[in-house]
């Protein structure tokens, strides 16, 4: 195993209450965009949390971006940035433009600084038109879109995002892919059940029962899944 990869599990478990949600996970991804793919409670978003820092492993050791989650957390919690399915939980600020600043917080950027991010962030993914509109009164997909500028906002060196297109209508569910596909000098691992768009990222990680059954390009794991489905 490459210790120099940016994602760098060395048989990892995670016990949740009483249930091992992964197991003997041992992996070491560097390519940019990764999907992960697998049936409903493989262990997929568990896998995700781990790298964003929010559960930790049990056994084995976990490097990300060359970090101890445990020991560097705070280095983690600056160089990742989380998208779920379901934006209302990652948004907290009365407007939009308020929202997307709320995010800049913990980098203690000036005033104009923090005007001009969030200004950037407003337009790439086209909300200047609603920065003043109520946050909570979006449609699911300028909910997500919002919670997409308060992810990128603060330069991620790594996106996690868990099944962000679920609740999005064909168009939007497009337009968030692309923003999260497109070089924009981030990485992404990307939960999901859409296999069109796992087959977009460079590489593919399957999980099944907690534990990685198939990692490598898209097409090959793709194919394992499928082949598992039909047994
Ligand atoms: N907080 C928790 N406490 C106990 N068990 C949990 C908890 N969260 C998840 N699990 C269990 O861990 C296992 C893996 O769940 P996980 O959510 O990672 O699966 P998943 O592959 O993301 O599923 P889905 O596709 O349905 O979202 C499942 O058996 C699930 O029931």
């Amino acid at each position: 195993m490459t210790d120099s990869a940016a994602i760098l599990l060395d048989h990892v478990g995670v016990r949740l209450g009483d249930v091992d949600a992964l197991r003997d996970v041992s992996l070491a991804l560097d390519a940019r965009t990764v999907a992960v793919v697998g049936e409903n409670g493989s262990g997929k978003s568990t896998f995700a949390r781990l790298l964003a820092g929010l559960v930790t492993a049990t056994d084995g050791g976990v490097r990300i971006l060359g970090h101890d989650p445990v020991r560097q957390a705070a280095e983690l919690r600056r160089e990742v940035a989380v998208v779920f399915s379901n934006p209302d939980a990652q948004i907290v600020m009365p407007t939009v433009a308020e929202d997307v600043a709320f995010s800049l917080r913990p980098e203690r950027l000036g005033r104009d600084e923090t005007a001009r991010r969030v200004d950037e962030a407003l337009d790439r993914f086209g909300l200047s038109a609603l920065r003043d509109r109520s946050s909570h009164e979006l449609s699911g997909g300028q909910k997500q879109l919002l919670a997409l500028a308060g992810a990128f906002v603060r330069r991620p060196r790594l996106v996690v995002a868990d099944e962000p297109t679920t609740y999005l209508d064909a168009r939007n569910a497009r337009l968030v892919a692309s923003h999260l596909l497109e070089d924009a000098g981030h990485r992404l691992v990307l939960v999901t059940h859409d296999l069109t768009l796992a087959a977009r990222c460079d590489a593919a990680v399957l999980f099944a029962a907690g534990r990685v059954e198939a990692v490598g390009h898209p097409e090959d794991v793709i194919a394992e899944y499928e082949a598992a489905l039909t047994c």
